[in-house]
């Protein structure tokens, strides 16, 4: 695809010489969002690690921006514009709200940040305190906030949701999927909730076991429910403890 910002092929990587996900191949193209879904442990967290650059491939090959990721130094790669939101936020405990998002610009840009700010009021309140003494759901907010100052070519969020209130979750995701689509930023999503992370996706694949046990556009999968939740839960004996999966 020539158009592809990010495309893995065959992508396998693990930890200690033993793969956690194998042959994976994924496309994102400007102004896509492609969600990776999975029960815990499927491989999702090391999926975007190894997207990035973070974790050694073991096989397979994957290009950023036309650049095979492993070729540069992973912050080199974020100057690029490919930016990763870890689901443990990656904030500097010490550093400020202010200095978080004055850091994490590109370049002064006070329209930007005035959007940012007023898609999270409760930062703008905190402006000035240490970001380890923020609680889980406004690190959050200040993560992906920082993470939109960027500019992101390709921005990929572990568990957006994890920490935040229902109603920001539901303001945020579309939040994402406009910003897809109004600067061409290719999107990858891992989200627990897989109801809300299909309704702004184009396609999704689902891991398990670190492997792809389905994939398609999401409106494909939205529509088969029961083979969407075979394929997440595997096992049927999980799918009872998990009821909220599924729920929007
Ligand atoms: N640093 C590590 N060293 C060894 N094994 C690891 C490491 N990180 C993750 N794993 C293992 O790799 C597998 C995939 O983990 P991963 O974090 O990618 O799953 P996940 O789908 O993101 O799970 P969750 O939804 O619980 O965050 C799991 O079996 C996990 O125990």
């Amino acid at each position: 695809m020539p158009d592809s910002l990010l495309s893995a092929s065959g992508l396998t990587a693990g930890y200690n010489g033993v793969p956690a996900i194998r042959d994976l191949d994924l496309e994102v193209g400007p102004g896509e969002v492609v969600s990776i879904l999975g029960p815990n442990g499927a491989g999702k967290s090391t999926t975007l690690s190894a997207l990035v650059g973070l974790l050694p491939l073991m096989g397979g090959t994957v290009t950023a921006l036309g650049e095979p990721v492993g070729s540069k130094k992973p912050h080199l790669l974020a100057r690029k514009g490919v930016i990763l939101v870890p689901d443990d936020r990656g904030l500097f405990h010490g550093l400020s709200v202010r200095d978080h998002l004055r850091l994490s610009r590109r370049k002064p840009d006070a329209e930007r940040e005035k959007l940012i700010l007023k898609s999270f009021p409760a930062l703008a309140a905190l402006d000035a305190r240490k970001a380890g003494l923020l609680s889980g759901g406004e690190q959050q907010m200040l993560a992906i906030g920082s993470a939109l100052l960027g500019e992101p070519k390709v921005l990929l969020v572990d568990e957006m949701s994890l920490g935040l209130a229902p109603k920001i979750v539901q303001e945020m995701l579309p939040a994402i999927r406009s910003l897809a689509q109004a600067e061409g930023v290719g999107v990858v999503l891992v989200e627990q909730h897989v109801e809300l992370a299909l309704g702004v996706s184009d396609r999704a694949l689902v891991l398990n076991h670190g492997r792809v046990v389905l994939s398609g556009s999401a409106a494909d999968l939205l529509k088969d429910r029961s083979t969407l939740e075979a394929a997440y839960f595997g096992a049927d004996e999980f799918a009872e403890d998990d009821p909220e999966v599924f729920a929007s």
